[in-house]
């Protein structure tokens, strides 16, 4: 699903948070591993309103795991809980209770030594823009699939709790944020790792964006999948190059842009160029 967004939607989204963390004690702000700056919200201090919050740096499968190494430090240097997820496998969501318990500890031992509350489990909210794995996450911690039976006529769907393990709640539907669009670069991020449709930008510029990158960061991967003796300095001799490996000539022996770029996506998409991050905590 992409959503454009529009100031109106971003009010509603807005709302419709603002109610969900009247009702939980910690927010699950869930990111892409491979970009996890540019799939956060820039608002996001401000909406989750100093509610407690664990970083869940999703799909990290896909991502150059030294570098998500380096982002689990730059988070943690910043104070910020940070956990590595697979929603897919599963992969790291053991972590999730402990770490949102300990997010709560504090305020829960004050709250029971005055003998406001019973002891009871940590409710949660999974919060995140578009794709980065919010429903899949929430069907795994679930255990099972849950049927969606929001967005049809007639249907009222109340907020459910999932439970989770013996002392977590999570609610069943996640808060959407809106991306960031500040600058450009953060489009071609976000469409380079399929959270926009890339049809809402040239293709060639997003593999333009991802060749560039792989140039200056995954030289040896390009050399290898395309069969280059050596990386071009300017990206778009690198598209040439790939271009003509994969024989995607037209008339006149021009390169076909358009051909190569879709064979290049295709690729990424496929991750057969491995596993690739897009920004690096050194370079923020
Ligand atoms: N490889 C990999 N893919 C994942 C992971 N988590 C989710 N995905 C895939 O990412 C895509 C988007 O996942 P969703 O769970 O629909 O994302 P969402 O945040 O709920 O998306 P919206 O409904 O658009 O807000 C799906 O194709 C998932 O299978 C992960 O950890 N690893």
């Amino acid at each position: 699903m992409t959503i454009q967004w529009f100031p109106g939607h971003m009010a509603k989204a807005r709302r419709e948070i603002t109610e969900k963390l009247k009702l939980i004690d910690v927010v699950f702000e869930l990111v892409d591993a491979r970009v996890p700056l540019a799939s956060r919200n820039p608002m996001i201090d401000e909406i989750t309103a100093g509610k407690p919050r664990l970083l869940l740096l999703n799909k990290a499968d896909m991502a150059d795991p030294e570098v998500t190494r380096l982002w689990v430090e730059y988070f943690q240097g910043k104070g910020l809980p940070v956990l590595v997820l697979n929603s897919k496998t599963g992969q790291g969501i053991n972590k999730i209770e402990a770490a949102a318990k300990e997010l709560v500890k504090e305020k829960f031992d004050k709250m029971k030594a005055k003998g406001i509350i019973k002891p009871r489990a940590v409710r949660a909210l999974i919060l995140g823009i578009p794709n980065v794995g919010k429903s899949t996450l929430i069907n795994r911690m679930a255990g099972k699939n849950i049927a969606v039976t929001g967005d049809k006529p007639g249907v009222t769907k109340k907020q459910q709790w999932i439970k989770v393990g013996s002392s977590l709640e999570l609610l069943d539907t996640p808060g959407i944020l809106w991306p960031k669009f500040e600058d450009q670069s953060i489009g071609l991020k976000l469409a380079v790792t399929g959270a926009i449709k890339e049809t809402l930008l040239d293709f060639s510029e997003i593999v333009l964006f991802a060749l560039n990158y792989y140039k200056d960061h995954y030289p040896e991967r390009l050399q290898e999948r395309y069969n280059l003796e050596d990386i071009p300095d300017e990206a778009i001799q690198l598209f040439d190059a790939i271009g003509k490996k994969r024989g995607c000539l037209m008339s006149g022996g021009f390169i076909d842009y358009e051909k190569t770029a879709e064979i290049v996506l295709r690729d990424i998409r496929a991750e057969k160029l491995g596993r690739l991050s897009y920004e690096r905590p050194d370079q923020v």
